[in-house]
């Protein structure tokens, strides 16, 4: 039998090949998670073979017996590749069984746990000497970390930083930013990862993504297939054209869906593994990019949208045919694709959109807390919403199905909205050509009269609730917000404005937190899309009192739908499924978080959140007939309740162990 090259293994090593499952919905539970990394470590090495042996150059003879060792069926079903694929997988296999050199543990983010190593596995990994002697839990490797990055003078240090030490060690990543989400989220999220992406194409350093060319639309699925890990389970795919508030950022829109997926696994656990950032280059219309020579997207002015929308079909497929089990997060589309695609992809593939739905979910979790401690009855909630794009009608609809499951009427629901954009209150009669998705929220009652300002809209609405989702910052002005307060509190009720400036990053918030609880003399219920820091107050008699504020954002339920649809083998993700994440989520807070007037958990707690989430999303799932797990699961689970659905989910969820 020819040797490999770096192989010195006789026959009898191969004698028990490494099987692969064709059913794991594996990388969540800690056995699952080595036979991932053992599949992600072959491949490491089939390029490092490939790179000095081309494979071609390989004898043919080997390569078969390589496929019959590794148990060539098996593998075909788990991966339905070409055969040129499983052909690759199958020499590596062959390969890694035997070859895992030291340092190509040390260089698999996977599998490298620093200076966690035992003597043992020193040894036996061929590690000796390539480590410094001492051995290093968790706790004093991330004590490091979190050293380096406080002594890092801007934001995008830090990232930078974070971003080495998760393509060095992805256990370490997330244990630090799990332990420490309040610290670290901001850095890998939002307000962060605004900056980064401004600036994508410059700090550049190695690819994270897949980065899919329209030009390149012939080769789809070949992309796909390139993805170094298997059998993805959760994918956020973007286009770049509404990053944040920040608009058309091109391909360098890229950083959102890699964030994104950082929080589906330290948020809800999803193996790393298992999630698949994209996107889509369908050029951009942003000048700054095009006039970059460092732009690393296409050079020229985005599609048309006819012409993206076939590119969209087609991505939707190959992706659907490629990893079928794979749940697909639209993120940051500009409005009208975003409600098109949707629309269009809902019914046939597995995927939800994050700005409209989740964004809805999120701020009815929040809203129902809201309520309860504004001292205003629900049915006398009067809400406006200073913007009507993706967001602002994704959120006005999901309240509208809150108030219609509370028994008011579709058209009494409707009746309690009213929303603004730059030309004024959305009204039929306005005058000019409304956008489709505007069109459900147009206001008859308004006698002909037209309201151009917000601050008119409040004199006119008198509302309870002030919703800014505009990407502007500064539209929620001191005027505006002291009308709020006044309208809300005519009667000297103590009655409490509800104030979410909901925009991001946090250069686009409608105000800050310290301008809502001076406008509004600490009263506001308030909540931002972007963290703000508490904010300690001076009162008449000289003491301090310090607010905090809450964070509304969509993190606190994407990372829990997209597991519960996973984890229920969901054929579709169904309007319930993301209703019942808002009120699962509202359920979520703890005695002491309700104590506090929070309306959302904790952000250290977004993991406890996205677990209840996941569940109800779960059980959703199976009311409406969509869940393929077997029959006898749910009767186990309808038998034994949450706790044996909840301890199944804990079992199926990534805890870094180093
Ligand atoms: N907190 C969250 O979880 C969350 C979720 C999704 C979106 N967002 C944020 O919401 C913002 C909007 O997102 P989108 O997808 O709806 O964007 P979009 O572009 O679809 O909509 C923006 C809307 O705001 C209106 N608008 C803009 N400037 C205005 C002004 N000065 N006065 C009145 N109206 C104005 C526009 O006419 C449009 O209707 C973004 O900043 C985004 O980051 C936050
Ligand atoms: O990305 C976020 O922080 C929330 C939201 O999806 C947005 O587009 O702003
Ligand atoms: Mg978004």
């Amino acid at each position: 039998m020819a040797s490999y090259p770096y192989s010195s293994t006789s026959s009898s090593d191969i004698s028990t090949p490494r099987s692969i499952s064709p059913s794991s919905s594996a990388g969540r539970s800690s056995q699952s998670s080595v036979s991932n990394i053992n599949k992600r470590m072959s491949i490491s090495s089939s390029r490092r073979i490939s790179a000095a042996n081309p494979m071609s150059s390989v004898d043919i003879a080997t390569i078969e017996e390589a496929m019959r060792m590794a148990n060539l069926d098996t593998m075909r079903g788990y991966t339905q590749n070409t055969p040129g694929e499983v052909r690759q997988h199958a020499t590596t296999e062959y390969l890694t069984q035997n070859q895992a050199l030291g340092y190509q543990v040390l260089n698999e983010p996977l599998w490298n746990k620093g200076l966690s190593f035992t003597p043992e596995q020193r040894v036996h990994k061929n590690l000796t000497g390539l480590l410094p002697h001492v051995m290093e839990g968790a706790d004093k490797q991330t004590e490091r970390a979190l050293k380096v990055i406080r002594t890092r003078q801007t934001s995008i240090d830090k990232y930078l930083y974070l971003s080495n030490v998760k393509s060095n060690n992805v256990d370490l990543f997330y244990r630090l930013l799990i332990d420490n989400a309040r610290e670290m989220m901001p850095l890998v999220y939002t307000p962060t990862i605004g900056d980064v992406c401004l600036q994508y194409s410059t700090l550049y350093t190695r690819p994270e993504a897949l980065y899919i060319s329209i030009k390149q639309r012939r080769s789809i699925r070949t992309m796909l297939r390139n993805w170094p890990y298997p059998n993805p389970e959760i994918c956020v795919v973007t286009d770049g054209s509404r990053i944040l508030g920040l608009g058309d950022l091109g391909v360098n829109g890229v950083g959102i869906p890699i964030g994104k997926l950082a929080l589906y696994t330290a948020a809800a656990g999803i193996h790393p593994g298992k999630t698949l950032p994209i996107v889509l280059d369908c050029g951009t219309a942003n000048e700054t990019n095009l006039k970059d020579p460092l732009y690393l997207g296409m050079r020229s002015k985005r599609v048309s949208v006819a012409e993206q929308q076939t590119f969209m079909d087609e991505f939707m497929e190959a992706a659907a045919e490629v990893f079928p089990n794979m749940v697909v997060q639209f993120e940051d589309f500009e409005s009208e694709k975003a409600f098109n695609y949707l629309d269009r992809y809902r019914n046939k593939y597995k995927c939800f959109n994050d700005d409209i739905q989740g964004t809805g979910a999120v701020v009815l979790g929040g809203y129902i807390g809201a309520v309860n401690l504004s001292g205003v009855p629900i049915e006398e909630q009067r809400l406006v919403f200073m913007g009507a794009g993706s967001a602002g009608v994704g959120v006005a609809k999901q309240l509208v199905e809150y108030y219609t499951k509370r028994g008011l009427s579709e058209q009494a629901a409707r009746d309690k909205f009213w929303l603004v954009d730059t030309k004024g209150l959305v009204t039929k009669d306005r005058g000019d050509k409304l956008a489709e998705h505007k069109k459900y929220f147009a206001r008859t009652d308004n006698n002909g009269h037209q309201f151009r300002t917000l601050e008119e809209v409040i004199e006119y609405v008198k509302p309870t609730a002030l919703v800014g989702l505009t990407a502007t910052f500064g539209v929620f002005t001191e005027s505006v917000v002291r009308a709020l307060k006044a309208s809300v509190d005519a009667g000297g009720l103590g009655r409490r404005p509800i104030l979410f400036p909901l925009s991001n990053p946090l250069t686009k918030a409608e105000c800050t937190f310290e301008q809502a609880v001076t406008w509004t003399d600490g009263t506001v219920i308030f909540a931002s899309g972007s963290p703000f820091s508490p904010f300690t107050a001076k009162t008449g008699d000289g003491h301090a009192v310090t607010y905090h504020p809450n964070q509304g954002n969509n993190v606190y339920v994407f990372p829990g739908i997209g597991l519960g649809a996973i984890l229920a083998k969901a054929g579709r993700v169904t309007d319930s499924m993301i209703y019942t994440s808002a009120a699962a989520l509202a359920g979520a807070l703890n005695a002491d978080e309700i104590h506090k007037g929070l309306i959302y958990p904790r952000i250290e707690r977004v993991r406890d959140a996205s677990l209840v989430v996941a569940r109800e999303v779960m059980k959703a799932a199976r009311r409406d007939g969509v869940s393929m797990l077997p029959e006898a699961q749910w009767n186990e689970w309808e038998e034994w309740g949450d706790p044996a659905l909840e301890k199944y989910i804990k079992e199926h969820i990534y805890d870094p162990v180093l």
